[in-house]
């Protein structure tokens, strides 16, 4: 059962458009939404989330459009972004009057609780949280209502290694009852290594792939050797080469392996990897296109 349905959505800026961008994300999974600054990850969660309107295209959210029932529709979502949308002078008492204010499901009790467990300060203004401290605040304002789909935009950009581990165990309790999912847009791509399910990468405002993330490391195989070593026909099925000081580096797909043989060293790669050799190879090759 899907809980996120997006079907064929354009959206068009001058100088830019988000060009039929279609995807399903199952309930009790985490899918990664990646692409270069500008590719219109933004763009696309903002249609999501209904700050902008779709010029083409649907969004369901459990079944519902938000036309259908906008406060439910709005009520479904938990948006976490890189920037704080509180106001930098409340204090967390002012918190909890502006979410019992705006969202009927908001549980003070479950904020009482994340509030304590990530020891927030209670009388420090939000001026005065660090990045971390912040980043956790609009988790516990979320987690504390009855959300199903955390949409979140660069949320753990400038958080240290530890915070960062915090909020990645924070989104797999998220959905570890099955009923619940999460679209995550980030440049870290280590963080989508460790929970995401599925993998969407965009381009220009075009789909350039979706796959499971197993899928996607099954596929490639991160190769290196020295250039003399290729031939015309070798050289072709290199996707994204680097050289090095050293010989060269580049993905290809699994399935070649045999061909190249036993003159080459090859890894699994990552997904960074992967993401980095498919963008250097400009035409955006993907072997499962
Ligand atoms: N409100 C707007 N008005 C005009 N152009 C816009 C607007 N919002 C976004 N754009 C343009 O749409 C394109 C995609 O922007 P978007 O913010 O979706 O990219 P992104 O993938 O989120 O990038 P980043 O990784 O840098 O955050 C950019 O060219 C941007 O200038």
């Amino acid at each position: 059962m899907n809980l996120l349905e997006v079907k064929g959505l354009y959206k068009s800026y001058s100088g830019f458009q988000l060009h039929d961008i279609t995807f399903s994300l199952p309930k009790g999974y985490i899918m990664g939404y990646i692409g270069q600054n500008g590719a219109g990850k933004t763009t696309t969660i903002n249609l999501i989330t209904q700050l902008s309107n779709a010029d083409k295209g649907e969004v369901r959210i459990d079944g519902m459009t938000y036309a259908q029932n906008p406060i439910s529709y709005k009520e479904m979502i938990g948006y976490v972004g890189d920037e704080f949308y509180f106001p930098k002078e409340f204090k967390l008492k002012d918190i909890r009057l502006i979410m019992t204010k705006f969202f009927s499901t908001f549980q003070v009790d479950k904020f009482n609780q994340l509030v304590e467990e990530w020891k927030l300060p209670e009388k420090k203004k939000i001026a005065e949280y660090s990045r971390g401290m912040k980043v956790k605040l609009m988790f516990a304002s979320v987690l504390s209502r009855d959300t199903k789909l955390l949409i979140l935009d660069e949320a753990t950009n400038g958080l240290d290694p530890v915070v960062r581990n915090d909020v990645l165990k924070i989104l797999q309790a998220y959905i570890e009852d099955g009923e619940k999912s999460i679209l995550f847009s980030t440049h870290i791509l280590s963080d989508l290594e460790q929970i995401a399910d599925y993998i969407i990468f965009i381009n220009e405002g075009k789909m350039q792939f979706k796959a499971s993330k197993e899928e996607l490391i099954d596929q490639y195989l991160l190769i290196k050797g020295a250039e003399n070593e290729i031939n015309q026909s070798l050289r072709s099925k290199l996707i994204g080469k680097i050289n090095g000081d050293f010989g060269f580096e580049a993905i290809i797909s699994a399935d070649d392996a045999t061909e190249f043989g036993s003159r080459f060293v090859y890894e699994k790669p990552s997904i960074d990897q992967i993401v980095l050799h498919i963008i250097k190879n400009g035409e955006m090759t993907y072997a499962g296109n």
